[in-house]
């Protein structure tokens, strides 16, 4: 009986546009959407009063899926599977008090939705003003429309663009990159494939799990094309290497220098001035793009290009549509872009998820026969038929995909469990938590007590897996000391790269950010048990500073050269270096990558947070030796595979979960975060 009523009260709505702005704007207040979407909607409504209430509830829902990270609102899909979209939990009041949710308003949408929108002067169907569009059965808000447009022209453009190279020449200096006497050539057969399609392509995705050799990959491609370069006569290539975030960048920055080493163990032409020829440094994308302060807008555009010939992002699931958009109209047409990354990583927080769209079919790969044959000569390793489809699209062609961990054997649980993650299978993740057999993954009920041993003091016979071993070298019990008041900057710099790294050994990271789960509790009750340890101490009763706190930077800070996602830990230092009479402060260290520290006062930090627990979100592009994960006992849409894959990856040597309920684990691996995007070949492009 209520339910009937309940659904004729919702069909109501359907006919009336004021009565549903107002239930948009209880949804607000409950929290079901955010307050930006029914500002949106009620805004559209005023311009263009036109449109019904079919047209408002699209609106709300278009908002709501860019701040869910989606470029776009599918109608036909949002209409037969509203439950995927936006799910809410009503209530617990009576329920013919709770008002109908948005997904059961969505359910009810008519077949003729599409031409009610397309009615509505607020939307168009291609370039104009208006603030919404539609393309087919896919509604954007213009902007991310307008982006996505750009990318795929641009990326259009490139696969035009791609060169001839003669697979013979190329198999000449492939050979010595990836000599077949090498006892891991068969293993690193992806790399090779992936090295030959990105010497013919101006632009190419090299996508990989953890430890697949991306890096390696990378350095070697980028021998590959400076061989190729110098032999022609021409000038060295002008190399850039970026990553979306600061603590990306570093990595990579760390990473760089030992793999352009090894070129010199192989036989290649001009070695020495290959080598010299490949940059070191790894910039942010900001950095590179000329951000420019408080504007979206940048130094580098399409009428002022960067001075480059190839341009290597890592970390690429963290680059939203805007800032690709961004890097492909700064880019000069004849410049190649390659895009390193996992795509079965988090997407940016961002709306548009690049990575995962261009990578929508690489586990068959989809190359035409024409082009494994080319590969074939060019790599000598065959693309067997289960590679190959005549009919394999344009974007195909430019994606190779890694598939060999050369970090994670069969015995690695982390390894394991990363691969039991990502195809969703929750019933093999749980055996291998359980196994003894794997030991560097382990599987604690979530409670406060073994949570905040966890993070103190590690695993058990582990010392260097919890808080407690950073902070034991602080204090000096390790072979790094604390330098003398009087000693050289040289020195301090080393101390606080040693405390740095240390932190670096755990790290426990939470899905949520509010809640009895979520970083501010959690951060909360480490620091509270951490002073009962007398392993912290506040400097005064008020006071969020003690030696020992560890920061994230949460926004860029270019006065200060710290980029969101920088870890810092506050240091007693001196006031001054080579001052000793002027005495300690309390400083916040931070690596600035190239093996110095920036030393900053604690009340010049603006955006930051303690970060005794992290997001999974923040996490991405950093790794810690043990890893810990909390699962919370409720189910949440934030707790998807790809969350549970992004932490569970972070990991290098162990990674402990600490579950709520065996449940939720399970469904989070079961469940997909699913972007939409016309980027994937199943759009309109390509
Ligand atoms: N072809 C190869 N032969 C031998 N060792 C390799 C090869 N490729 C990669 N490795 C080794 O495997 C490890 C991981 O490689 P690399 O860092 O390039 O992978 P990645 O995919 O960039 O990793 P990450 O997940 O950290 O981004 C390194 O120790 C590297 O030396």
């Amino acid at each position: 009986m209520s339910d009937r009523k309940t659904l004729r009260d919702s069909e109501h709505l359907l006919e009336d546009p004021e009565a549903l702005l107002l239930l948009v704007f209880a949804w607000a207040e409950a929290g079901w959407v955010r307050d930006l979407d029914a500002a949106l909607a009620h805004r559209l409504f005023a311009l263009a009063p036109d449109g019904d209430a079919a047209c408002l509830l699209a609106a709300v829902m278009v908002s709501f899926q860019a701040g869910q990270g989606h470029l776009l609102l599918d109608l036909d899909h949002a209409r037969r599977q509203p439950r995927e979209l936006i799910a809410v939990t009503v209530g617990h009041s009576s329920a013919k008090e709770d008002p109908p949710p948005p997904d059961a308003l969505l359910s009810l949408m008519p077949a003729s939705w599409e031409s009610r929108l397309r009615d509505w002067t607020a939307v168009g169907e291609g370039e104009g003003s208006e603030p919404l569009v539609l393309d087919n059965h896919r509604l954007y808000l213009r902007r991310y429309w307008r982006h996505e447009a750009q990318v795929s022209q641009a990326l259009a453009a490139r696969f035009a663009a791609s060169t001839e190279v003669h697979a013979e020449t190329l198999r000449a200096v492939l050979d010595r990159l990836f000599p077949l006497t090498d006892p891991r050539a068969e293993p690193a057969r992806w790399q090779k494939l992936a090295c030959a399609l990105g010497a013919r392509s101006a632009f190419t995705v090299i996508t990989g799990g953890p430890g697949t050799g991306k890096t390696t990959t990378v350095i070697r491609l980028l021998a590959l094309l400076q061989v190729l370069a110098l032999e022609s006569g021409e000038a060295p290539l002008r190399i850039r290497l970026a990553a979306p975030t600061g603590k990306a960048a570093a990595r990579l920055n760390e990473a760089i220098s030992g793999q352009v080493g090894q070129l010199a163990e192989l036989d290649l032409p001009r070695t020495k001035q290959v080598r010299e020829s490949i940059p070191s440094d790894v910039t942010t994308l900001h950095r590179l793009l000329g951000a420019r302060p408080d504007t979206r807008h940048f130094k580098h555009h399409r009428f002022n290009p960067l001075s480059v010939d190839v341009v290597v992002v890592d970390e690429a699931s963290m680059i939203d549509i805007e800032m690709m958009s961004a890097l492909l109209a700064a880019l000069p047409a004849r410049a190649r872009l390659v895009l390193l990354g996992d795509k079965d990583q988090l997407a940016s927080v961002e709306a548009g998820a690049v990575l995962g769209s261009l990578c929508a079919r690489a586990e068959a790969a989809h190359y035409r026969p024409e082009l494994a044959r080319w590969l074939q000569a060019a790599s000598g390793w065959a693309v067997g038929p289960e590679w190959q489809d005549s009919e394999g699209l344009p974007l195909d062609q430019a994606v190779a995909m890694l598939r060999h961990s050369f970090r994670f054997d069969d015995r690695s649980g982390i390894g394991e469990l990363a691969r039991a993650v990502n195809v969703g299978d929750s019933a093999r993740a749980m055996a291998v938590l359980a196994d003894e057999g794997f030991a560097d993954v382990q599987r604690l009920a979530l409670d406060g007590e073994r949570l905040a041993a966890l993070a103190i003091h590690g695993r058990r016979h582990d010392a260097a897996g919890g808080y407690s071993h950073y902070l034991g070298v602080i204090r000096g019990q390790s072979s790094s000391t604390r330098p003398a008041a009087q000693a050289v900057r040289d020195d301090w710099d080393r101390w606080a790269l040693s405390v740095l790294e240390a932190h670096a050994g755990f790290q426990l990271l939470t899905p949520l950010r509010s809640g009895p789960h979520g970083v501010a509790a959690l951060n909360t009750r480490i620091e509270r048990e951490l002073e009962q340890e007398g392993l912290i101490a506040r400097t005064a009763v008020d006071s969020h500073w003690y030696e020992g706190r560890p920061v994230l930077v949460t926004g860029n800070d270019y006065g200060l050269g710290l980029m969101n996602g920088d870890v810092g830990i506050a240091l007693q230092a001196p006031v001054e270096f080579g001052a000793p009479g002027r005495g300690l402060t309390l400083r916040v260290a931070f690596s600035s990558g190239d093996g110095r520290v920036r030393w900053v006062l604690p009340s010049r930090l603006q955006r930051i947070e303690t970060v005794f627990a992290m997001t999974v979100h923040k996490s991405q592009g950093s790794e810690f030796a043990h890893t810990a994960l909390v699962m919370p006992e409720l189910l949440s849409p934030v707790l998807t595979r790809e969350l549970v894959y992004t932490a569970v990856t972070r990991a290098k040597n162990h990674f402990t979960l600490l579950c709520g309920s065996n449940d939720v684990f399970a469904q989070a691996v079961e469940r997909r975060v699913a972007r939409q995007s016309q980027l994937t070949p199943a759009g309109t492009y390509a």
